[in-house]
């Protein structure tokens, strides 16, 4: 296999809190292939934001990237070693700030948000912002930007993009917003976008609209992209590979299809029970039982052990190891979970937890450990 477009090793992000130190993203690792979809699905609060804006290099006070490795193709975006006293340091082989603003922010690899009024300027026209953003990222001038900025309007399904180019943020619908900003992401022809659930606030319409659009444009420019969601539907209809996120950490990484169709992990289980699926008629809907621990104080041994249907004693003292569970063929298909491992599973007593709890009609309080 060709060296991955974006390798993430181990990264690690905390935020230091007066309450204490937030875990927020814990040791996460996957990749992304050239030309590949890949979902990062979770609740909120899993860390998936925290996660995109640490691969960008934009994580703000009280925030910081503490551990691991990004590599985007040769460059490295994070990496640290040991100082001359032992301590933790970013490598030399970092980027600088001045080289992630210049050549890989934007050019390289482009970010959509949730919120389209975020990233535009109320003030300005569309046109003229997406031309400013065309005019830093490439080297063209202000009447070619000004026709690159046309031609992505026209091209990501803006009608009558000439007329449209002078229209304010307000004056476009949400769903239009949204196309604009993939206007924007798409215009200085980046190999990788990293999207955070830019489709989540709008209606279903729209939001399958969307999404067509983006499976047109990236079979036409063979852009990679991040796709972060909390939706399994999106991440079926999308998606090539999919990881998943709990409590800061990936708990579960395969191609689409052998995620949903060889489930591992129960919290993915609970998860495609929770959300109606485009491949199969589910008669009832079941939300996740209980809530997300704080990422402050996660629980010990596996962090989805207060909320399993399936926890049993050792899941509450064993750290499940991160392995590949997959056949000889096919991508890899990754899961931490005890059920894999052979730590004595089988023979641990079933633990009470919030799921079996509240399946059995019995409301117990949340195991001690695992809320405040
Ligand atoms: N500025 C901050 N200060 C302290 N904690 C933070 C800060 N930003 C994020 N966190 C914490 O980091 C964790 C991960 O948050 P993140 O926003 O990445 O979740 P998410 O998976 O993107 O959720 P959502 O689907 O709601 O966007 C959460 O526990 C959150 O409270
Ligand atoms: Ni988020």
């Amino acid at each position: 296999m060709a060296e991955p477009l974006l390798t993430v090793e181990n990264l690690q992000t905390q935020f230091f809190t007066e309450e204490g130190v937030v875990r927020a993203v814990d040791g996460i690792s996957f990749t992304v292939e050239e030309g590949e979809l890949v979902g990062l699905v979770g609740e909120s609060g899993a860390g998936k934001s925290v996660a995109t804006s640490s691969i960008m290099r934009l994580v703000e006070e009280p925030g910081e990237v503490v551990g691991g490795t990004v590599k985007y193709r040769d460059q490295v975006i994070i990496d640290f070693e040991e100082g001359p006293d032992g301590e933790r340091r970013p490598s030399d082989e970092m980027l600088s700030n001045k080289q992630m603003r210049d050549e890989i922010r934007g050019n390289e690899i482009a970010i959509i948000f949730q919120d389209p009024m975020e990233a535009l300027n109320p003030v300005f026209t569309v046109g003229s912002q997406l031309k400013e953003f065309i005019e830093i990222n490439r080297d063209v001038s202000g009447k070619e930007a000004k026709q690159i900025a046309i031609d992505m309007l026209r091209e990501v399904g803006i009608p009558e993009p000439e007329e449209r180019y002078d229209s304010y943020p307000h004056q476009f619908s949400g769903g239009m917003r949204q196309r604009v900003l993939i206007a924007m992401a798409l215009s200085c022809e980046p190999s990788l976008i990293i999207a955070d659930e830019p489709t989540t606030a709008l209606d279903v319409t729209v939001e399958g609209q969307i999404l067509d659009l983006v499976d047109e444009l990236q079979d036409k420019y063979g852009t990679s992209f991040v796709w972060v969601t909390h939706d399994m539907g999106v991440v079926a209809e999308i998606c090539d590979r999919v990881n998943v996120m709990y409590l800061g950490e990936i708990i579960e990484q395969a191609e689409v299809d052998d995620l949903f169709h060889d489930t591992k992990h129960p919290y993915t289980q609970a998860l495609l029970k929770s959300m109606p699926r485009p491949d199969e008629t589910v008669e009832e809907l079941n939300p996740i039982k209980g809530v997300m621990p704080e990422a402050i104080n996660p629980p010990p041994g596996c962090r989805f052990h207060t909320r399993c249907p399936d926890a049993r004693e050792v899941c509450r003292r064993t750290r499940p190891v991160y392995q590949d569970v997959s056949g000889p063929e096919g991508y890899p298909h990754r899961v931490s979970c005890v059920k894999y491992e052979s730590v004595g599973y089988e023979d641990s007593e079933p633990l009470d937890t919030e799921a079996t709890a509240a399946f059995g009609g019995d409301i117990i309080e949340a195991q001690g450990e695992s809320n405040e």
